[in-house]
């Protein structure tokens, strides 16, 4: 995965979601997410206001900063500036890497929406990406139009030499294919924030274990 130097862990990446992590349970809901090793995370918000969404990414940012782990903001890289988050993930209908890392600058990780598609990822590595993200993997109940993709793409996007993310209805019963793949990173919505809150530093930790069974540079944190 990536250089030795870069900043990017394998493992859990937890998405947020209006529905499943409203507003009130927001940061306990991640700091139960963290608790259980997730490595990234990304503030996921098409719903709130502007003055909301300020103070959310404001909070889950000194949440984890304290757990050092990165926060990417979703869509938004002006918002993610303003509160001084790690980076940006960004689809092919947002603003553009080229844009984004402008205002940026070269140290903000930003991902990269590839869907299925190859001649995607090797664009986004030429622009500068941080990671690469594919998928729908599965049927998702939070994005059920993404287009769908196979667990081969994880595989070729290796040679590309960048972390591979894989998205869409990951749960835990159906994310070893894609660790197996070559996956680096597993961004998860429903899988890890729907059900019980009470259970989300559990599964959470049970994504981690089986990254440090199955992932050969998987490191648990200082
Ligand atoms: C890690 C990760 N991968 C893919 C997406 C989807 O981004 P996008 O295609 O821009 O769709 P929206 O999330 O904006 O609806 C993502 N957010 N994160
Ligand atoms: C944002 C996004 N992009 C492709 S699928 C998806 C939704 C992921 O959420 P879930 O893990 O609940 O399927
Ligand atoms: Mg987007």
């Amino acid at each position: 995965m990536g250089t030795l130097n870069h900043p990017l862990r394998p493992g859990l990446y937890a998405i947020t979601d209006n529905r499943l992590t409203p507003p009130d349970t927001l940061v306990a809901s991640v700091e139960a997410a963290l608790a259980g090793g997730t490595c990234l995370v990304q503030y996921r918000d098409k719903q709130s206001t502007s003055a909301e969404r300020l103070r959310q990414a404001t909070d889950l940012n000194a949440l984890c900063q304290r757990a050092k782990v990165p926060l990417l903001i979703n869509d938004d890289p002006e918002l993610a500036l303003r509160i001084g988050a790690a980076g940006v993930h960004l689809g092919q209908d947002d603003v553009t890497l080229a844009e984004a890392r402008a205002l940026l600058g070269p140290d903000a990780l930003i991902g990269i929406t590839c869907h299925q598609s190859l001649n995607l990822a090797e664009a986004a590595a030429a622009g500068g990406a941080s990671y690469l993200a594919f998928g729908r993997f599965y049927s998702s109940q939070t994005k059920p139009g993404a287009p769908a993709a196979g667990p081969e793409v994880l595989t070729d996007a290796r040679q590309l030499g960048l972390p591979v993310t894989a998205i869409g209805g990951i749960t835990l019963s159906n994310a070893l294919p894609l660790i197996l793949a070559g996956a680096d990173l597993l961004a998860v919505v429903g899988g890890l924030f729907g059900g019980s809150p009470n259970d989300i530093e559990q599964r959470a930790r049970q994504f981690s274990r089986l990254f440090a069974s199955h992932h050969p540079l998987f490191t648990t944190p200082e």
